[in-house]
């Protein structure tokens, strides 16, 4: 870039992937799941039915892949910017562990490294989990008694531009796979990770965030799709990968109980799109392209799924601007926070009590009160 001066990062010097984490071999997955479940109370035979999942893949998630990709991607798009900062990678529940990511970190000299986390909505488990996670790894490395990074994590960015316009052009080439005949009457599926109900009554500052929050993304995309192709489609938001023990509520229509009925109205054709994946984890693999494409076959449904962001490049280039801004924010500057739809920019500091834990408050990093 010759002519343009590089963004100023400052006061950081460090970027940091933070991510789910998967098992990437079969003697990875049960202690994978142990570590993904503890103390959670998911019942035996759910965690046997995922371990099939993983298993039908080899026992390799694609999620730990797809997290080099991006990582990568982003380093390339940094440095295409002129934006001179290492860039680390930690996970919650598989190597690499974010504490060790941290131990890098503090080993490499990193004194204040910003955060972006492969998860784009309000609730306990996108949000506050992983501010825990945040907490428990810094005071484990800091007991180690040489210091350890500060870290500022990112905004929710559900609604910034560089996620939703991928999703946008992921719907239209969906579309664009149907036969003719149906594509008008096509109804866009949005689907979601289900969460217990309680876990979405708690989301976010006020509560109910994580509907809200993908109502508020979906009709953005719907608005956009209608700019291009001329029709308003009839959509829906459902949800898939649903948990936990049978009396607990969690989130529904299931998107496969949502074909049927959608079938037996006379919904002529679907295109599914995984509006809350930010990549084709094993939900969309499994639980969409693997299960949810099998029951629309069965319905003789015509139905396609829509691509996740991945490593579209306006979302890599989404990641820089979320650091530049929140960079310019911590340096005590007003920079433009692009966001669309009707809710507005989720604060830089989560609110007190945002997301609330089920089992009781936690240390938690990236809150007004940490
Ligand atoms: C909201 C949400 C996201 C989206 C936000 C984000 O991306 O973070 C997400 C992502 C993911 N969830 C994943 C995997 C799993 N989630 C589980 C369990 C659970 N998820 C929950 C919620 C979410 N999960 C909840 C409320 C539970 C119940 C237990 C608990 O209350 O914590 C279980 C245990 C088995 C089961 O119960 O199904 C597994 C194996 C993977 C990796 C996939 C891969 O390998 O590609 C990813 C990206
Ligand atoms: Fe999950």
């Amino acid at each position: 870039m010759p002519d343009t001066e590089a963004p100023d990062v400052t006061p950081y010097d460090a970027l940091l992937l933070l991510s789910f984490g998967g098992p990437e071999a079969p003697e990875d997955v049960v202690p994978f799941l142990e570590n993904v479940t503890r103390g959670r109370g998911i019942p035996r035979e759910r965690l046997e039915e995922v371990g099939q999942h993983y298993h039908l893949f080899g026992g390799r998630s694609p999620i730990n892949d797809q997290n080099r990709a991006l990582l990568a991607a982003i380093r390339e798009d940094l440095a295409g910017a002129g934006i001179d900062l290492p860039v680390y990678w930690g996970n919650r529940n598989w190597d690499p562990y974010l504490a060790d990511a941290l131990r890098q970190m503090r080993d490499d000299g990193v004194q204040r490294a910003a955060v972006f986390v492969t998860s784009a909505y309000s609730c306990y488990s996108s949000c506050r989990q992983y501010r825990e996670n945040l907490a428990e790894a810094s005071a484990e490395v800091a007991a180690e008694g040489r210091g350890v990074p500060a870290l500022d994590r990112f905004r929710q960015y559900y609604n910034h531009p560089g996620f939703v316009e991928p999703v946008v052009d992921a719907t239209l080439a969906a579309l664009a796979e149907l036969p003719e005949a149906v594509r008008d009457e096509a109804r866009l599926v949005f689907v979601t990770h289900s969460i217990p109900e309680a876990m979405n009554d708690a989301s976010g500052p006020g509560g109910g965030a994580y509907v809200a929050q993908h109502r508020s993304g979906l009709g953005a995309v719907v608005d956009r799709v209608r700019q291009e192709t001329g029709r308003r489609h009839d959509h829906d938001l459902v949800y898939c990968s649903r948990s936990g023990p049978p009396q607990v509520p969690w989130l529904e229509p299931d998107v496969n109980d949502h074909l049927a009925e959608l079938e037996k109205g006379g919904t002529p054709a679907v295109v599914l799109i995984p509006i809350g994946f930010v990549s084709d984890h094993m939900e969309v693999i499994y639980d969409l392209d693997t299960e949810a494409l099998a029951t629309a076959a069965e319905l003789d449904l015509p139905a396609v799924r829509a691509a996740t962001p991945g490593i579209d490049p306006r979302f890599v280039a989404m990641v820089r601007d979320l650091l530049v801004e929140r960079a310019a924010a911590e340096r005590g500057e007003a920079p433009a926070r692009p966001a669309l739809g009707s809710l507005g920019v989720m604060p830089d500091r989560c609110a007190v009590g945002c997301c609330a834990n089920a089992r009781g408050p936690r240390p938690a990093l990236g809150g007004q009160d940490s």
